[in-house]
């Protein structure tokens, strides 16, 4: 039997939550039961002033949390970051690094991101490294190569195959209703798996491969059923529980 890891679907809030969210995370709390957590894992990534408190609501649900960003050092004169230590330190057990929005508002590359990721290791965070070509780059034929060569250049590389979590995150899907199709996805998925297998042996099949991108519950399945999808990364669905709960119902 192959081994099959259990999915994660992760919400990532983005620059989106206030207070009044906390809500949300309420709901998905309670409704996370134990037949829903045998099938599927959930993690949430409020933004920095919401993890404490999202935290406390989480804990008794077995919902994990984690960051959107950390950076490559545990401490020290840096201005508006936070490092891994600091999101492990609040409980977390996840960090996003690489979002294509990370790559392109703050000039993100592959080798800041693979500090990021060995950062995240090093506090005992697991790092969702997201990958994804742009609209211009899949016209052009180069959506594989372009995602191969951003795993090459950013995921550690010395890592237990599941201490890391890949998202593949073709950029023009993120935010825009579009997306690719289930035969693509398979596609992009499979070239994403042969590269894990190649840097990290056998051992890849235990590496979560997320969908992320205009992922909503009306898409979910035919979207995450395909091979080698391990879960999803939901950008706007994550953001009421009732969108993401469906979306995770879907492994029920
Ligand atoms: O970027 C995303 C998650 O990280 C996807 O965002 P949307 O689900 O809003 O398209």
């Amino acid at each position: 039997m192959p081994f099959t890891p259990r999915p994660l679907v992760a919400g990532n809030w983005k620059m989106n939550g206030l207070s009044a969210s906390l809500g949300e995370i309420e709901t998905i709390a309670a409704r996370y039961d134990a037949a829903l957590r045998d099938k599927v894992e959930l993690a949430i990534c409020p933004p920095v002033t919401l993890l404490e408190r999202a935290a406390r609501i989480l804990a008794g649900a077995k919902i994990a949390f984690g960051g959107q960003d950390c950076h490559e050092k545990p401490s020290g004169a840096h201005t508006g970051d936070i490092s891994a230590e600091m999101l492990a330190d609040a409980g977390a057990s996840y960090v996003i690094v690489g979002h294509s929005e990370r790559r392109a508002d703050h000039g993100e590359g592959d080798a800041l991101i693979r500090a990021k990721a060995q950062a995240a290791l090093r506090a005992g965070l697991t790092p969702i490294v997201c990958v994804g070509e742009t609209r211009a780059e899949r016209d052009a034929g180069r959506a594989s190569a372009i995602v191969e060569a951003q795993l090459d250049g950013s995921l550690p590389q010395s890592v237990a195959p599941d201490h890391i979590v890949v998202a593949y995150e073709p950029v023009w899907a993120i935010g825009t209703g579009l997306t690719p199709t289930p035969v693509d996805v398979a596609q992009m998925h499979a070239a994403i798996r042969a590269r894990l297998t190649a840097l990290f042996g056998a051992g890849a099949e235990a590496t979560r491969i997320l969908y992320g991108g205009s992922v909503k519950p009306a898409n979910a399945a035919e979207l995450l059923r395909v091979k080698n999808v391990d879960g999803a990364l939901v950008g706007g669905a994550s953001l009421t529980a009732k969108e993401f709960l469906e979306i995770a119902e879907i492994y029920r």
